[in-house]
């Protein structure tokens, strides 16, 4: 689900709070040899080739190049954790394989915990690497569930590259929409796959044609597929120019055939239709393609490099993770077209210089910069995942946390392998590494102390539910606080407060299915039994209009009296441009002295802690201090922090605000013969419905329903349709 905004609704406007350069150098690599793996020739890159260029190049330039840092990322139950299983087979990082769900009972590799192997969802994201033809490629394996959308932000802030999975049946689904924006607002270079070929109803063109008009992807697939849905036999690949087939138990031998001859005619107009895409954005090979010289699969490879890691093309791959076939030239095409760290910009914020940009080169031999983020709670402490822009960590060194200026020793260093971990020395630029016992918080940025730099940090999207929570036993009350201490330090998005009317401790996060894991984590992991409230959705108030306030506050009752005045404006800051909160003073002279300037700040901010529509926080909006006037004996910070409140109570219906509510896009999925119940239920409760796609017996329906109306709705879909609808 993903959050669009609601329309108007007199007399509150009511919308949507939640707004929530990379290089184009050429690929270093020239193919030199084939490499015979199964019956599968593979593109392999000689690194002697890489060297003899130019014998300039820093030693740490090929392992660079060698290196790949990707995520995993999807709708909800497209395979990203089935497709992960068969990476780590193939690469033979594990010997089995195992089903999510699967009658075994084992679970994914990648899914360790107990809870996602019962429930059959990746909770947290797991990292983990592996070797491909020469390659390492460390993976991070995301949720798909909207109520754990900190995890693919996170992974998406460190990784140099992405796999977008889509389902073959259910095509561009309303999360593929939020992951796909989550990897633009990163810029990560991405490769498309589409998933269960082998489902009925599969239609991999039509789901590209969706992510060109859903996502507005420049893509094109470099593969065509043969045979679909029972019939799936293999892909035939449009830059080699084969045919593929996946034989043996698990796909592990992959076979190279000729294009079977009924399907010469489509292959060529697919990939002609590759190399035109391809050529809309890369000059070379539009000059070659417009010459009308024939493209060799190097040239066609190149420029798909190129295209895709400038973010300007996006080739998409085909297969079925389950069936174990595709999964092999997935993993090529990761190699072939993502970029390596040192093909990727990544920049840094002087902290001596005003926050000067400094671009990270990736060198190892620079002093180091790493940035922690993710931590978890784990059987040795807090586990702080690294990733490293540049220089060394080394075990025993002491690195400087920029953020909060302690120097702090690395006791320990592994790398993660989902929850199963191995010990290093060190670990270099472009690594992702994890570290033990090493205090911080996520977003935290380590170097080895000669510089001071910090890296931004990522999107945190704001919770938009809370409920009531409070231990059965009143003897469990610290059990209760460290399990709620740690989940609030490993998940920015799960904050805990206090009801100050009731003193009832609330819990906020991302949805109802967040909530319920993290109450049955403090059950489980912590031996405490919770009483729930009712869910309430976190409304916010904004204004729409500036707003001009000129208020004194004055007292006189004996004693010290209190004199303050604060003159200037309010206005709106457009949602979505980040800041919820400004305060500028524009005050020329010495109207106010500067010393009592923080208490005006520190009151409005108060003050907008509580809207006077609903008592909800007021969020966008920029406060500038113009003027104002002090007294000799009776101004105080008090006197001024009090006329900032006052000041804001004045202005506010003033500046007409409204209240903000967390609209959902929702996707069901619902048998043909409930469409005019179910359409007409839910006209009821939203603001618009998207798209109305029939598919088969069943039609998929995309509306945008405010989060208020959404509970318990999955009870009532289920009734109006008998128990056959899919919610996500
Ligand atoms: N038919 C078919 N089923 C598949 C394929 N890939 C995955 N599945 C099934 O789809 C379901 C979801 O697979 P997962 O790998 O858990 O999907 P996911 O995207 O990791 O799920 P979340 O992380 O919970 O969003 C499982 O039952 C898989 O067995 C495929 O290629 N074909």
């Amino acid at each position: 689900m993903a959050r669009f905004p609601r329309g108007s609704s007199a007399p509150h406007l009511l919308y949507s709070f939640f707004n929530s350069s990379k290089s184009t150098r050429p690929s270093p690599h020239s193919p030199t040899s084939a490499l015979l793996l199964g019956n599968f020739h593979l593109r392999q890159f000689s690194s002697s080739a890489v060297r003899a260029k130019d014998d300039k190049e820093p030693w740490w330039k090929e392992s660079m190049e060698h290196l790949r840092n990707i995520g995993i990322s999807a709708h909800i139950d497209s395979g990203k954790t089935t497709l992960t299983e068969r990476i780590l087979y193939y690469t033979g990082r594990i010997h089995e394989i195992h089903e999510v769900r699967g009658r075994d009972g084992v679970g994914a590799k990648m899914d360790s915990m107990d809870l996602e192997r019962e429930k059959g969802i990746t909770i947290q994201s797991a990292a983990t690497y592996c070797t491909w033809n020469g390659y390492q490629v460390n993976i991070i394996d995301t949720p798909g569930h909207v109520d754990f959308t900190i995890e693919v932000e996170r992974a998406l802030r460190v990784l140099d590259g992405a796999i977008l999975v889509l389902c073959s049946v259910g095509g561009v689904q309303s999360q593929s929409i939020t992951v796909d924006r989550q990897m633009r607002r990163y810029e990560v270079p991405r490769v498309a796959f589409i998933n269960k070929l082998d489902r009925m109803g599969a239609d991999p063109w039509k789901v590209l044609s969706q992510a060109r008009a859903k996502l507005r992807h420049h893509s094109a697939a470099v593969q065509v597929p043969i045979g679909l849905e029972e019939d799936f036999q293999g892909l035939i690949d449009l830059v080699q120019m084969k045919a593929f087939y996946f034989r043996g138990s698990s796909g592990e031998n992959v076979v190279a055939e000729d294009i079977p001859e009924d399907m010469a005619a489509f292959v060529e107009a697919k990939r002609r239709e590759l190399i035109e895409t391809v050529s809309d954005v890369d000059d070379k090979l539009a000059d070659a393609f417009l010459a009308d010289e024939p493209i060799s699969a190097s040239d066609l490879e190149e420029a798909i490099r190129r295209a895709t890691i400038a973010r300007k093309f996006i080739p998409v791959f085909m297969g079925s993770a389950f069936k174990n076939k595709g999964v092999q030239p997935l993993l090529n095409g990761v190699l072939n077209y993502l970029p390596c760290p040192i093909e990727v910009n990544n920049y840094a914020l002087d902290q001596t210089k005003d926050e000067e940009k400094v671009m990270l080169g990736g060198n190892p031999e620079g002093p180091l910069v790493a940035l922690a983020f993710k931590l978890e709670e784990g059987r040795f402490g807090q586990l702080t995942y690294l990733r490293i822009y540049e220089g060394v960590i080394r075990k025993g060194d002491f690195v400087v946390n920029i953020n909060t200026g302690k120097r702090i020793k690395v006791p320990r260093l592994v790398r993660m392998h989902s929850d199963e971990m191995e010990d290093i020395q060190e670990a270099h630029a472009g690594q992702i590494v994890a570290v033990f016992g090493m205090d911080c918080a996520s977003g935290d940025t380590f170097t080895d102390g000669s510089v001071k730099y910090t890296m931004t940090s990522m999107n945190v999207p704001e919770p938009v539910m809370s409920l009531a929570v409070q231990p059965v036993s009143k003897d469990s009350g610290g059990q209760f606080s460290k399990a709620l201490n740690r989940f609030q330090r490993e998940d920015p998005t799960f904050r805990v407060g206090l009801d100050p009317e009731s003193g009832q401790t609330i819990i906020s996060g991302m949805g109802e299915l967040h909530l319920d894991i993290y109450v049955e984590r403090i059950r489980r992991e912590y031996k405490v039994d919770a009483t729930v409230g009712k869910p309430r959705v976190n409304f916010r108030e904004t204004i729409t209009q500036r707003a001009e306030f000129d208020y004194l506050h004055k007292k006189q009752s004996g004693g010290q009296g209190q004199y303050g005045r604060v003159t200037g404006y309010v206005e709106p800051i457009p949602l979505g441009e980040g800041s919820k909160f400004e305060f500028e003073n524009m005050i020329v002279g010495q109207a106010i002295p500067s010393n009592f300037i923080p208490a005006i700040e520190k009151g409005f901010k108060e003050a907008a802690n509580s809207g006077s529509l609903i008592g909800h926080p007021v969020e966008n909006l920029r406060i500038v201090l113009t003027d104002g006037a002090s007294h000799a004996v009776d101004s105080s910070e008090l006197a001024f922090k009090l006329a900032a409140i006052y000041a804001f109570r004045q202005l506010y219906t003033a500046a007409k605000p409204v209240i903000l509510e967390p609209v959902m896009l929702v996707e069901l999925k619902v048998p043909s013969e409930f469409q005019g119940t179910v359409a007409g239920d839910i006209n009821k409760c939203v603001r618009s419905i998207l798209s109305l796609t029939p598919h088969f017996f069943a039609f998929f329906l995309l509306p945008q329903v405010p989060l208020n109306n959404m509970f318990g709705y999955s009870t009532s879909l289920r009734s109006m349709t008998q128990v056959r609808q899919r919610f996500f």
